[in-house]
This record gives C-alpha cells, structure tokens and sequence, in this order.
C-alpha cells in the first residue's frame, strides 16, 4: 500500500548573494509516509533548516515539487497556502517564539483564535493540549514564569492546537539541558507513538534523532544517506523506502 503523505520531487532551493549564486539544495527525492516520525541531520550549513522550512511551506523552492498526497502545495495561491499550513501543519522552533505579555493558556488559544474559533472552545482545547504535555498546572504562568523546558512545551501545546497532521520541529531541545532535553523528547515522540501525529525534526542532537524510524543525513545540500532506524520502536520490518 502506498501511504506516502509528502513527497518531494527534484527540489533546488537557492539564495542569490550580490552576484553569487548560493545553492544550498540540490535535487532533494523524499518520500514521508503518515505518521511518520522523521530526523533531519548533518553539519551546520548542510541545509537542514532550509529543507524544513520547504517541507513545511514556509518557503518556496527553487526548483522541483512538494505534495501532501495529491496536492502540489506551491500551486497554490499564498492565501490557501496559509490556509493548508493552519490546518495540517504545528510549528515548534528552538526559540519558541511565545508572546511574553499572555499567560500559557493565551498562547496556546491565540491560533484558534486567529482562526475565529470561538474563546470558550479555544479555551477547552487549550486545557487539553496544556494536560497533553504535563503543564495544567501552569495554565495562568506567563513565559517569564516558567522554566526554559516548560516554555517550549506550551510552544509544542500551542503547535499541537489545531491537531495538526504533521508537526515541524527545528532543534526542539537546542536551548535546552540535557535532562530538559528528554523531556521534551519524550512528549514529542508520544505524540507521534500514541496520536499518529507525523513528526519531522531538524536535530544536533544525537539521542533525540535515534528515536525517529527514518534518519535523512544531509551533506552539503545533498540527502547522503537515508537511514531506516532498526531500533525505533515504531520501525516495522516490512518498510521500504
Ligand atoms: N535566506 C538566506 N539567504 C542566503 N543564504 C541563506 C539563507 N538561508 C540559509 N542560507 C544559507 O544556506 C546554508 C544552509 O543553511 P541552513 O540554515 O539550512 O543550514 P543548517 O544545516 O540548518 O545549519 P545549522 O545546523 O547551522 O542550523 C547556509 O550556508 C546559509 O548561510
């Protein structure tokens, strides 16, 4: 059976510096199946970061397509291109990006209240996307009150709102402790072990990119290697690439 949900097709991605040229992807072939939980790695530079920002359409590529099934997502116009993202796709960055001036809750209510949800039920799913990553006893606590990995997990809470097919994570626990670390780990791949939420992440480190099935070593904007993890517990003997 073919359940290949995102399917990357001769992608190129590159910037123009003055005169120069700089080509950080070069011919990028991927296939992520639903849920899916994939690690991106290689050294700084190899163009990580780049290629989630394309797989999750915050940019365009140079060259190449991106579907989610059928759908060719750069096709479409910006507007339903926002749309497509607010409905499939969570976000969580290294820096979390919360808005200091709002408690827990408000931050994780503000992308259904952007939507027009109404607050009582954006308030309701908050609740339960804050109980989902351990923190209902910080609903009220405002960024500055809470710890470097609480913080983050309002950010995978606020990601996790619109209950997302596909979560983009770029060095979750990149400002974090090693103990911190685990933890947001840990919520991240029971995500995607006991809710089927995809998960691909851009990581240095080394543990958290051994929990996924799928390693995809990047090296100089080219995939060297695309390693299937024999010791996740989701990897099933039968995957092929
Ligand atoms: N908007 C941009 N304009 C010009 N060059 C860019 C832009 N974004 C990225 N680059 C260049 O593309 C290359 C790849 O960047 P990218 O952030 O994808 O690397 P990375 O593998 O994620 O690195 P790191 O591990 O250090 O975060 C870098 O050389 C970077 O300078």
């Amino acid at each position: 059976m073919n359940n290949s949900y995102i399917r990357v097709e001769g992608v190129n991605k590159s910037f123009q510096i003055g005169t120069e040229t700089l080509h950080v992807l070069k011919n990028i072939h991927l296939t992520i199946r639903s849920g899916e939980m994939v690690s991106i790695v290689g050294a700084s530079g190899a163009g990580k970061s780049t290629l989630l920002h394309l797989l999750g359409a915050l940019d365009r590529p140079s060259g190449g397509k991106i579907y989610y099934q059928d759908i060719n997502v750069f096709e479409l116009e910006e507007a339903k291109l926002a749309q497509f993202r607010n409905t499939h796709i969570g976000f969580v960055f290294q820096f979390h990006h919360l808005l200091p001036e709002f408690t827990a809750l408000e931050n994780v209510m503000m992308p259904l209240l952007i939507r027009r949800v109404s607050k009582s039920v954006a308030k309701e799913k908050a609740h339960i996307a804050l109980q989902e990553v351990g923190l209902q006893a910080r609903v009220r606590h405002k960024p500055g009150e809470l710890s470097g990995g609480e913080q983050q997990r309002v950010a995978i809470a606020r990601a996790i709102i619109n209950e997302p097919t596909v979560i983009f994570a770029d060095e979750p626990t990149g400002n974090l402790d090693t103990k911190t670390g685990e933890t947001i780990s840990d919520v991240l791949c029971r995500l995607n072990q006991e809710h089927g939420m995809m998960i691909i992440l851009v990581t240095h480190n080394e543990n958290l990119a051994h929990r996924a099935e799928k390693i995809i070593h990047l090296r100089d904007g080219e995939i060297e290697q695309i390693e299937i993890n024999k010791n996740s517990s989701r990897t099933e003997d039968n995957r092929s690439l």
